[in-house]
Parts: C-alpha cells; structure tokens; sequence
C-alpha cells in the first residue's frame, strides 16, 4: 500500500487556524436567508455583504431567473407538505418534512423538532463564505482528451469547444502546445487552435511548457497560455522532463515574453496534494511553487489535485498554506475525481474565499504521467451543485449536457457525470430543464 492509499489519520484534520480562517475568509460573504431554504430560492442574501463577489441586490432578481426549473420542479413534487423542504431517498422512497433540525431517523422517517434560530445560525455559518458567482474553467477539450487511448480528431476536438463555449463557459482550455512525443493526443494543437482562434464568447487558453511551445501556441493564434510547475519533484521529472526549479526558470522566461506581448499567463501548480511517487506533498512546497507564479506574473494560479488524492481534510491546510501567500481571488482549485472527493473539496474551497473552479466535461480527464488518476471533477455536477447553493455561473446546464453527451457518445463511453446520468432519466431532452 503506497502512502496515499493509507486512510487519513486525525493529524490531517484542519488545524484551528485553519477553522478560524474560515471564518475570517468569509466574514463579508453572503448570508443565508434562514427563514427560507426551499428548493427553488436563492440562499443567498444581498444586502448585508460588502465584498466584490458575494451577494447583492441583483442576488434576488438573479434567483427569480436562475432556479425556474427547480421552482417547477418542486411545484410538481408530491407530499410536500410544508413547503420547505424536500428529501429524496431513492425511487420508491421520497420523505418530506419541514427544514428544522431534520434527522433521517432508522425507522426511514424525518423527525424534526423545530429550532428557526438554531438552524439560522447553522445555516448561517455554513453559507458564509459562498460565492455569489464562480467562474468555471472548462479543461475537457485539453486535460480531458489528452489522457485518451484513441487520438481524438480534430474536427470534433473543435466541436466540442464550440459547445462548450455556446452553454455559457467564459473558459475552455482549448489544447496543448507541448512536445508530441510526450503528448500524441494533442499533436494538432496548432490545426485546433487556428480553428478557433476568431470565436468569440470565451478565453482560450492553451498549455505551453517552454519557449517553444509559447511561440508555436502564438502562432496559431492564442491570446492567453498556461504554464504548469509541480510540488512534487518527482513528478516534474516525469511529466516535464526537469526539476522544479528548472521548470521555474523556463517558465520565467514564458512569462517574460507573454508579457511583451500582453498575453495573459495561468500558472497550475500540479501535486497539490499529493504525488503517485512521493506521497502526500507538504503545504508548504505547494505554497512556495504558487508564489514564485505568482510572482512572475501569473494572473490566476490553479492548485491542481493532479491524483485526486484529496478530501477537505487535507485541501484545507494546502489552501491555508497557499493563501498565506497569494490571495484567494487569484486561486483556482482543480480536482480529479479519483476518490470521489471533488464536490467536497469545491465546497471548502468556496467557503475559503476561492472563486474559480476548474473542471472538465462529462468527467474526462487524467495525466499520462500520473498513474492512477482519474477524470477531473465533472463540469456538470460542479453546475448542478453551483445550482443548489444558489451560485451563479452563467451555464446553460442543458446546453452543457449535450455537449458532455457529444463527446461521450463520440468516445464510446459512458459519461463520468452523475448529474448528467441522472438528468437523463429524468427527462430525455435536457433543454426542457
Ligand atoms: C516539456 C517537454 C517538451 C520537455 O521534453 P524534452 O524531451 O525534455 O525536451 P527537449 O527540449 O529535449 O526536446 C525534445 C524534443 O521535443 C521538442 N519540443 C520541445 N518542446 C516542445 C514543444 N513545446 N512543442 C513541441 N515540441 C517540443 C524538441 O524540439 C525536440 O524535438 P526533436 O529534436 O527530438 O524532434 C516535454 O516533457 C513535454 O512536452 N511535456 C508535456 C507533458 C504534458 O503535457 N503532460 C500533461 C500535462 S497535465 C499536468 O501537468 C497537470 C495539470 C496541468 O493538468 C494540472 C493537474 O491535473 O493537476
């Protein structure tokens, strides 16, 4: 059993800092509305928040647009007496019950015993530190198809990304500049690229390891790159071929001459968490790979959880480390879905005061060189979960479920989303949600 294999022990647990943190991160956010929590209402109360992305006055005209579907939704729903709250315990089994203090008792039913006050403070707690939009970068087209056994043609590489831009994402990473020996799956960065290079709607960035890359990607047409450093040694020798410490001096360079010409960097720090060779990667490693980003000019660093080995326990302490240095709006989270822990690491991650998440299409995903790890987390459940807590993220999810179905069905696979699983048995067309 390697090192990440072995289960969590208390130790990993956030420290009180890390507790108090979280409470300072989210002293400005957004405020439950406590009195209303149903299925189909915004959460999210406006007036009381003062930072730049939680809540305002748009929060209520915005909840009056977004959550139509799930209002219907809940006026269809039967047996649900108090109007507050439904619960769904499988197909034959739904249990509703008013929101206060409600257990699921053995005996399959809720008891609710009902304490406005209590839950307000709940509630309140957990809700502060959400976001009033997240933006969402979409790394299907490029994390997702570069992990591929089959070669994936351009056409339909450039498809996708049209699909992915028309549901609302204001971020596809489009493709991969990178050495084709290392990566076949995306040798035709440059024909994806000058295919797209004129759509308008969304950013597209490219992944550039070196000079090379920078100015094949430039050539083609990308206004916007990302470099990719590791906290882990090992796995910067085998993903890049260097050391940290090289990677960092060739990505100086990058940065350097995007600068020149006005492009914007990303920055991901892979590892995050933990490495298939070393084990889990100390929070102050991470720390330091995204401050020397950072200061060299990146504009967003993601913290990418390459081998999904994470869970809130661990995500917690990396972020707290990181934040020490950089601020919280200029980090993204990236999470496989290895251990089935994305969704949990997004929800701390927002509650920290990160905004940005990433995530790709129907689930697709995986490094060729980190053994083991799954798909990122899908883009679909990260919507439908943004959904329920009442965050904005200007995805049309039908829009998006199609196109996870285009790419899926293309692939001759399942689809890794969940949400895009279940929606389809709800309903076979899914831009009637
Ligand atoms: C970095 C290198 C190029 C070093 O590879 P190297 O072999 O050390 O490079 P080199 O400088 O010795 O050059 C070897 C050959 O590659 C060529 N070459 C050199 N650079 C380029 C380039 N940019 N584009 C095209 N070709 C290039 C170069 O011209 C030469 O060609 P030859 O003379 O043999 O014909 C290689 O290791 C590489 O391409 N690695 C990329 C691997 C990769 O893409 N991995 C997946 C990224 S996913 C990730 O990192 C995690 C992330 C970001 O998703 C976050 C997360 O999930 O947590």
């Amino acid at each position: 059993m390697s090192s990440l294999e072995e289960p969590l022990g208390l130790d990993k647990l956030p420290s009180l800092s890390t507790i108090d943190r979280l409470g300072r991160f989210s002293s400005s956010a957004c405020r439950p509305r406590g009195e209303d929590m149903g299925m189909g209402n915004c959460w999210i109360e406006g007036r009381s928040c003062s930072s730049s992305n939680s809540c305002n006055e748009d929060v209520e005209e915005y909840s009056r647009e977004a959550f139509t579907w799930r209002r219907k939704t809940r006026d269809m729903l039967p047996g649900d007496v108090s109007g507050r709250r439904t619960s769904s315990l499988g197909r034959n089994h739904v249990i509703y019950g008013p929101v206060c203090d409600s257990r699921y008792m053995p005996d399959n039913q809720y008891s609710s015993c009902c304490n406005d006050k209590g839950m307000r403070d709940i509630t309140n707690k957990f809700f502060k530190g959400i976001p009033k939009y997240v933006k969402i970068v979409e790394v299907g087209p490029r994390d997702g198809l570069q992990n591929e056994k089959n070669i994936v043609p351009t056409a339909v590489k450039v498809e996708l990304i049209h699909r992915l831009i028309s549901s609302g994402l204001s971020v596809v990473e489009a493709t991969s500049f990178v050495s084709p020996k290392w990566v076949p799956q995306l040798a035709d960065a440059k024909d994806v690229m000058e295919a797209v290079r004129d759509v308008e709607g969304a950013r597209l960035p490219v992944l550039t390891p070196n000079l090379k890359g920078f100015e094949a990607a430039v050539a083609a047409g990308a206004k916007e790159v990302a470099i990719f450093a590791s906290a882990s040694e090992s796995f910067s020798k085998s993903n890049i071929n260097c050391s940290i410490e090289e990677s960092l001096t060739r990505y100086r360079a990058v940065a350097h001459a995007a600068g020149k010409l006005s492009i914007p960097v990303r920055g991901y720090v892979s590892c995050a968490v933990g490495c298939p060779v070393e084990g889990a990667i100390p929070p102050s490693k991470v720390a330091y790979v995204a401050k020397e980003m950072y200061d060299m000019g990146c504009f967003e660093i993601s913290l990418g959880d390459t081998i999904g080995v994470g869970t809130p326990g661990t995500v917690l302490p990396m972020l707290e480390a990181v934040m020490a240095v950089v601020p919280a709006e200029k980090l993204a989270v990236h999470f496989h879905d290895t251990y089935g822990q994305s969704l949990p690491n997004i929800l701390v991650s927002l509650q920290m005061g990160i905004s940005t998440v990433d995530s790709s299409v129907a689930g697709l995903g995986g490094c060729p060189y980190a053994k083991g790890a799954s798909g990122n987390v899908p883009t679909e459940d990260v919507v439908y979960m943004l959904n329920g807590l009442g965050v904005n993220t200007n995805v049309d999810l039908g829009k998006l479920l199609l196109a996870g179905e285009f790419i899926s069905k293309h692939l001759g696979r399942t689809t890794g989303s969940k949400t895009a699983i279940a929606l389809g048995r709800v309903t076979a067309d899914p831009s009637k949600m």
